[in-house]
């Protein structure tokens, strides 16, 4: 296989399937669920709007899927910084039967010089999720900018508990770059954790789905790089990828996940 093909290969398995758009339907989520499961393995997870989740639950029950992770977002796309709403967000989620909360932080109030909130609202929706659902936080890289903010976002989701940080919520003009994903892979790094990493928004083909794997292997080592701890947040890879692979027009397969 080629160098490009192994990154697409690897890109499938480590992604979060998207579709964060306003109209998304059931058809449009149980599509989602059946292109998951690709002639080449299943994605990583889906990633949708909380409504949707029992619709994609129940797709995946039929198709015999279902243990396949279904994430979803919070405070999502603004970023407000009122804790009390993306806690009430965060726990209708779990009870929806999220397995992952992509929550945004509050990157705004960050930006005006309070680091507290953040500290809080993450802390406080990672209690939300309990042991049902991990919480990967959504710092939106590419509106902080300043590197010392993004590096800052970084430190502070961490130490209030979260299991991801994700550099993007695939709304803002500047979403995943590698420039962000360096500085963020560099805290998960220097601060010696499980933590895992998601490049989000903008990862349309394989070139740049290798990018962001030699990256992260140049930091944290090839071995690091699982659905453990690397997704990619994306809704236009997949084809991409399937055609990278040559398999574009295969039909997607049961992998009895
Ligand atoms: O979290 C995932 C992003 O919303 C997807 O962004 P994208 O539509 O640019 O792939």
């Amino acid at each position: 296989m080629t160098d490009l093909k192994l990154a697409a290969k690897r890109g499938i398995s480590l992604m979060d399937l998207t579709t964060l758009n306003d109209d998304d339907t059931d058809q449009k989520v149980i599509e989602l669920c059946k292109k998951s499961q690709t002639a080449a393995g299943h994605t990583a997870a889906i990633c949708i709007y909380p409504r949707f989740i029992p619709i994609a639950r129940k797709t995946f029950r039929e198709l015999g899927a279902e243990h396949m992770p279904i994430a979803t977002v919070t405070n999502f796309p603004h970023g407000n910084d009122d804790i009390e709403i993306a806690v009430t967000e965060t726990k209708a989620a779990v009870a929806y039967g999220a397995d992952e909360v992509d929550v945004v932080f509050p990157y705004r109030a960050l930006m005006a010089g309070n680091e507290e909130v953040g500290f809080e609202l993450v802390k406080a929706c990672k209690e939300a999720c309990g042991d049902k659902a991990i919480l990967k936080v959504i710092i939106e890289s590419g509106e902080l900018k300043d590197p010392a903010l993004i590096r800052k976002a970084s430190e502070i989701s961490i130490d209030a508990g979260a299991d991801f940080i994700k550099t993007s919520t695939g709304k803002v003009p500047v979403n995943a770059t590698i420039e962000a994903a360096e500085i963020m892979l560099t805290v998960i790094k220097e601060k010696n954790t499980k933590v895992g990493f998601k490049p989000a928004g903008g990862v349309r083909d394989a070139a740049q789905t290798a990018e962001f794997l030699g990256k992260a292997a140049d930091i944290l080592g090839d071995e690091w790089i699982t659905p453990r701890t690397f997704r990619f947040g994306a809704s236009s890879l997949l084809n991409s990828l399937l055609h990278t692979l040559e398999l574009a027009d295969a039909p997607a397969a049961n992998q009895g996940y």
